[in-house]
């Protein structure tokens, strides 16, 4: 919801700026349909983030950030300012009750693969040891659409 391109180009910019946290690339932004209930369009992209923070203290970081840009919980899967989902972290799986890493859904999501395998088409999937590039090409990406100028 909201200014959706200047809300992920400010939340990129303080995750860069925090400590411990260096900005190693960015995709191009994506409009995609919303999975879940009836809702506007999502703006999409994805980060490589170089840390020096464990996994836990991360999703602290992200969950602060989303926070920061007036993220509010009320509906699931319902419209938000901003989400911030850990996606994958080198190759480790965790799975714990606050964190699941890799992100437990992001096989399925084209628009999560779309813009991941612009900047990490060779990053393996840990859990099913696939390149994210081959992971793409399991799912519908009709609903994906680049942002002009992004
Ligand atoms: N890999 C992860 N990245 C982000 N949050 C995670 C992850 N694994 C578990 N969580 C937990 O999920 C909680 C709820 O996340 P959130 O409300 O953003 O879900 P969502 O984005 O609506 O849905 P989805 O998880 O399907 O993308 C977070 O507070 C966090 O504890
Ligand atoms: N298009 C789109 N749909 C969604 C998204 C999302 O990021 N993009 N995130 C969701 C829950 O995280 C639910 N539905």
């Amino acid at each position: 919801m909201g200014e959706s391109g200047a809300i992920l180009a400010a939340a990129i910019e303080t995750l860069a700026q925090t400590p411990g946290i260096m900005l190693k690339a960015t995709s191009s932004w994506y409009i995609t349909k919303a999975i879940g209930p009836p809702q506007p369009d999502y703006l999409n992209g994805c980060a490589i983030l170089e840390v020096e923070q464990p996994p836990q203290q991360l999703l602290e970081t992200l969950l602060a950030t989303e926070q920061k840009f007036g993220r509010v919980r009320s509906q699931h899967w319902g419209p938000r300012s901003l989400d911030l989902d850990l996606l994958l972290y080198d190759d480790l799986i965790l799975d714990t009750p606050t964190l699941q890493i890799p992100h437990p859904r992001m096989c399925d999501r084209a628009f999560v693969l779309v813009p991941l395998a612009e900047i990490a088409p060779n990053w393996t999937e840990p859990v099913s040891g696939r390149l994210v590039k081959d992971l793409l090409k399991d799912v519908d990406c009709s609903d994906v659409h680049l942002l002009k100028g992004s």
